[in-house]
């Protein structure tokens, strides 16, 4: 039986996982937090998941490159310099990393990337996040991976396209730019928009979170799979054969 590790494991997500392994009666090979040695967690996992915090994930992923334990990231709020090292770790071992491991959003990626794609740069992408008042990440990962597949769809890059910061006297909207909004309150799970907004007309993709059980659901299901994998960087479609 697969044996899985958990970085985060007293957090929100990292307690959701624990269930969905009680669900499962699959294994939980230990967790570790802030003041546990990631090393020995690495060792005793087949796979690992991390769900803490970015300040915690240079030592997450150089213990699982040491102990050669593949890891699904699942935390948000990562740096270029860590996606960079994420790369690197990808040469040695098997690694996903993606904002969002429910089936609904990484569908609603491909739905956003073939609309990008459709649809004129005349239409104005615009993505609307909210979460709960505890969220220190902005926009949140799935916001920024929907925009990514936005920006695919339409041949460019996330980094050229997006726009984070309106405020005062802004100008008019700049063709072919992705806008970002976040909002914070209460103790919603997670919802995404993604409107695309055209002359008379508008589309609006939305997925909404329930609970965090299909993060944890997901997530599981990515770790069992990338335990069987070849180094290199994964993403959650291939997980899920979309
Ligand atoms: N990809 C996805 O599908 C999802 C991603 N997320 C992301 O997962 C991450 C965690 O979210 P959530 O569970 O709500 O957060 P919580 O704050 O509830 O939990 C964070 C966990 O990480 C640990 N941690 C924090 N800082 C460090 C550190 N410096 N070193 C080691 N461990 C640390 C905490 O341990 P301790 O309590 O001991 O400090 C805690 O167990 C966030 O980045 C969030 O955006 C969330 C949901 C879904
Ligand atoms: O912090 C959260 O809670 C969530 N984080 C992820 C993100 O940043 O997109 C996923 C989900 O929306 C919940």
């Amino acid at each position: 039986m697969t044996s899985i590790g958990i970085y985060g494991s007293r957090g929100r997500m990292g307690q959701a996982i624990v269930a969905e392994l009680g669900e499962l009666g699959a294994r939980h090979a230990g967790g570790a937090d802030a003041e546990d040695d990631p090393a020995i967690v690495a060792a005793a996992a087949d796979v690992l998941v991390d769900f803490s915090s970015p300040a915690a994930l240079d030592a997450h992923l150089t213990a699982a490159r040491a102990a050669h334990t593949p890891i699904v990231i699942g935390t948000t709020g990562l740096t270029e310099a860590q996606h960079a090292l994420i790369d690197a770790a990808a040469a040695d071992i098997a690694v996903l990393q993606t904002g969002n491991t429910s089936l609904g959003v990484t569908l609603l990626a491909q739905l956003v990337r073939e609309a990008a794609a459709r649809l004129d740069t005349d239409w104005d992408i615009e993505i609307v996040e909210m979460h709960h008042r505890h969220k220190v990440d902005a926009p949140s990962g799935t916001a920024l991976l929907l925009g990514a597949a936005a920006a695919d769809g339409r041949g460019a890059t996330l980094a050229d396209a997006a726009v984070h910061d309106r405020a005062g006297v802004t100008g008019a909207r700049a063709e072919g730019t992705i806008g970002f909004a976040s909002l914070r309150g209460g103790s919603v799970t997670g919802d995404h928009s993604v409107i695309f907004a055209g002359e008379g007309e508008r589309i609006e993709l939305t997925h909404r979170a329930d609970s965090r059980a299909i993060f944890a659901r997901g997530a599981v299901r990515a770790a069992l799979w990338l335990a069987t994998q070849p180094p290199g960087r994964y993403e959650m479609r291939q997980v899920l054969g979309l």
